[in-house]
Parts: C-alpha cells; structure tokens; sequence
C-alpha cells in the first residue's frame, strides 16, 4: 500500500501560459491585482476575502450562489470600491478580466454536499471547467480548493500527497470525494494542454468563526450543542480522527500557495490529530462541563482517520498552522455565543 510514485508536482509542461488580456497592457490599466474568489460567501471564502482585501492593491470579486453561504459574511465589504459581489452559479460560464482565481464554490458540508449529489458532481466538473476555461482565456493563475477527502478512507497514515487514496467512487460521498479528484485531473489536464498556471490545495477539516450554526460539521455542531444545553452527538465509533485546522491558518496557507512558485498538490491541515470522542470532552471541558456526551449512529464511509502530512507544506511554502485546537474553540465559541445570543456561564 505504500505511497504511489508519480505525483504532479513533477509533471511539468512545455507550453507557456497563455498572455494575459492587452487590457492589462493599456495605458489605462490600474496597477492593482483583480482577484475572483468563487464561493467566497461562504466560511473559508469569506475569511480569504478579508485578508486579500486588507492589501490596498488587491481588487476582489466574489461570486456565489449562496446555497450554503451568505451575504451576511461579506457584509463589512459590500459597496468598497474595491469589492464586488455577484449572484452566479458557477456550473455556468462566466466572463470577467482577472489575474487570479480562488476556486472555491463547492458545498463543504457532509449534509449539504449529500443534499443534492448530482449537483455537488456538477459544481465540481463543470464548475471547475468553467474556471479553468475562464482562466484560460484571460491568462490567469488559478487555485482549486481540493479536499482530504481525495484520500477516502486511507490506508496510509498520515497522509502525504503522493498517496493517491482509498474511495469508494459509487457511495453516498463519491460526488465530493470523485468530484474533487476529477476537479485535480481537469487543472493538470488543462496545465499540461494550455499551459494553464494552476495551484492544487488539499485542505483538511477547517474550522473557525462564521461556520453555518446548523453546519453539521462536527465542530460547529458540538459547539452550538453545548451552548444549547444539547447532549454532544458523538458519531458510533467515536474512535474515528480528524485534524482540526484553524481558519486564518488555513487562509494564510491558501495565499502562499497560490503566490508562491509549486503547482502542488499541497496539503493544508494541522497535523494535531484526536478522535470524536476526545473533541467532545475537550468542548465539554472548555464550553459546558454539565453537557451530556451521546452516542449516535453514523453515516456510510466515514473515513476511520485523518492526518496531513506537511513536509511539503513546510518546505515549499514556508508554512505550518499555528493555532492549536485548545486556542481557536474558543474564539469560535465567542462567535456562536454572539449569534446564538447565549451568555457565558459563570
Ligand atoms: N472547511 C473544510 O474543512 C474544508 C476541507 C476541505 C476542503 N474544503 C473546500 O474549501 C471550499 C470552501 O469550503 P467551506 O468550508 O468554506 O464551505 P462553505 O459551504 O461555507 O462554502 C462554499 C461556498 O460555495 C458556494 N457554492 C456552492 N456551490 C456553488 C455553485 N455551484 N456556484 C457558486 N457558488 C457555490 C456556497 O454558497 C458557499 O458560499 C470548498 O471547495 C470545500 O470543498 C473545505
Ligand atoms: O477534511 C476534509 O477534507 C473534509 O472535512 C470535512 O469532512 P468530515 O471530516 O467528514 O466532516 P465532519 O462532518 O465534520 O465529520 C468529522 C467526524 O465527526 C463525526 N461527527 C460529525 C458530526 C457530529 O455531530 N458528530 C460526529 O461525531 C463524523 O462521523 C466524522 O467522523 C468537510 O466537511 C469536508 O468538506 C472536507 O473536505
């Protein structure tokens, strides 16, 4: 089972990039960067859009068809002259001059990306395509957030990115965890026919402020359980891991590899791993030591482990996560108290 042997990174193309539009060239062009964030109302998107906003160079367009995002996250931004926000579904085409493409637009959510598989198939297929075909045409670098899931249920711990995985491609995730794979093979298919410049992240489990309340992710459900007084739902085994990442890692991570100079595949995770079970009592511990812990059934293949391996991460980007999972519960905490109008328990 070991680790397979040709992985992107070494797969290089002899076409050059395609030029970017003459608009670029005129005399009237502005010197800034114009940056297309695709799902950017969303959790991960959102806090993306924050920080390329902060340098006054950057102009950024958001577009997102809201199924699991919100222009609620955006709003410090709507109407700066620098921002544009635009209703789009991005399984249609779209034509806008840009230099940089965060492809983010795919539901993250377990329960939202089963909601309607075929649509979760189709965001990341032709919604891929559509982006590569935009960045194609206006000679731009484009990003695609991939997925942990891309390794399924893996058989080797923890995962470096030249495993290429254990999945199953007909069960009830294989529109996300298929989709994102095929949404990996489009970029290298594009980068090594077009010349296309791409940049392949594959995150694992983020999280953060601004997550949907009702999510169901499993740390914004523990954390609205146990400011509802709600028994935590611990999924049957309970032994299965995962690695929480922190979002503003996670950002900072995304923006050194889309400027940097490695196509990737990079993984972007905190390597800090812990069953189910153990997230429950640390949110117990830290948020509602009185909340009940309670055992439900699962759902079809759950991966039983989860782990990144950022040696690559480390050295050809410079970056490793630096909050810890005990520091970012509870400014995730402060945010659902916030919103879910609870007060703190003395
Ligand atoms: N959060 C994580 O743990 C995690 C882990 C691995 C990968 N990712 C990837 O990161 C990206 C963002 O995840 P997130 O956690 O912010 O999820 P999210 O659900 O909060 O954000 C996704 C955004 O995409 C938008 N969207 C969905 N389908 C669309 C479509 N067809 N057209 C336009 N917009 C569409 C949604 O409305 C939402 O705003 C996703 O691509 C996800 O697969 C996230
Ligand atoms: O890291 C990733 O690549 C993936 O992480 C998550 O996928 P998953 O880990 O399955 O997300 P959760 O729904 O948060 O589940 C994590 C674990 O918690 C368990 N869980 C979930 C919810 C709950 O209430 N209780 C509970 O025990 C699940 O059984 C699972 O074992 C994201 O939602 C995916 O979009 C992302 O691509």
């Amino acid at each position: 089972m070991a680790n397979n042997s040709t992985n992107g990174e070494h797969q290089t193309t002899t076409k050059p990039p395609p030029l970017p539009s003459p608009l670029r060239f005129s005399k009237f062009f502005q010197s800034n960067m114009r940056i297309l964030v695709t799902g950017g109302a969303g959790f991960i998107g959102s806090h993306l859009v924050d920080r390329l906003m902060e340098n006054e160079k950057n102009e950024v367009i958001v577009v997102d068809n809201y199924f699991t995002g919100s222009k609620d996250n955006l709003k410090k931004w709507i109407g700066h002259p620098r921002f544009e926000l635009i209703r789009h579904d991005v399984t249609e085409t779209l034509l806008v001059e840009v230099d940089r493409i965060y492809h983010l637009a795919c539901p993250a959510s377990p329960i939202f990306y089963k909601y309607n598989p075929v649509k979760t198939i189709k965001t990341n297929v032709i919604g891929t395509l559509n982006m590569l075909g935009l960045a194609k045409r206006v000679g731009a670098r484009i990003l695609l957030t991939s997925t942990s899931e891309v390794y399924g249920d893996p058989l080797v711990h923890p995962q470096p990115e030249s495993y290429w995985g254990n999945v199953n491609p007909i069960g009830v995730r294989s529109c996300y965890d298929e989709g994102k794979r095929v949404a990996e093979t489009l970029m290298f298919d594009y980068h090594r026919q077009h010349g296309i410049e791409i940049r392949i992240a594959r995150i694992f489990n983020t999280y953060g402020p601004r997550m949907n309340i009702d999510d169901g992710r499993v740390v914004s459900n523990f954390i609205a359980q146990a400011l509802r007084d709600e028994p935590l739902t611990v999924q049957n085994p309970g032994t299965q891991t995962r690695s929480f990442c922190y979002v503003s890692d996670l950002v900072d991570g995304l923006i050194r590899l889309m400027e940097g100079e490695h196509t990737g595949p990079i993984n972007l995770g905190n390597p800090g791993e812990f069953t189910m079970l153990e997230l429950a009592e640390t949110v117990k511990e830290l948020i509602n030591p009185e909340v009940e812990i309670k055992r439900v059934e699962n759902t079809p293949d759950d991966p039983r482990q989860r782990k990144p391996d950022i040696t690559k991460a480390k050295e050809l980007l410079g970056w490793e996560p630096k909050i810890k999972l005990r520091e970012g519960l509870p400014l995730m905490e402060e945010d659902f108290r916030l919103r879910l109008g609870a007060n703190k328990k003395k």
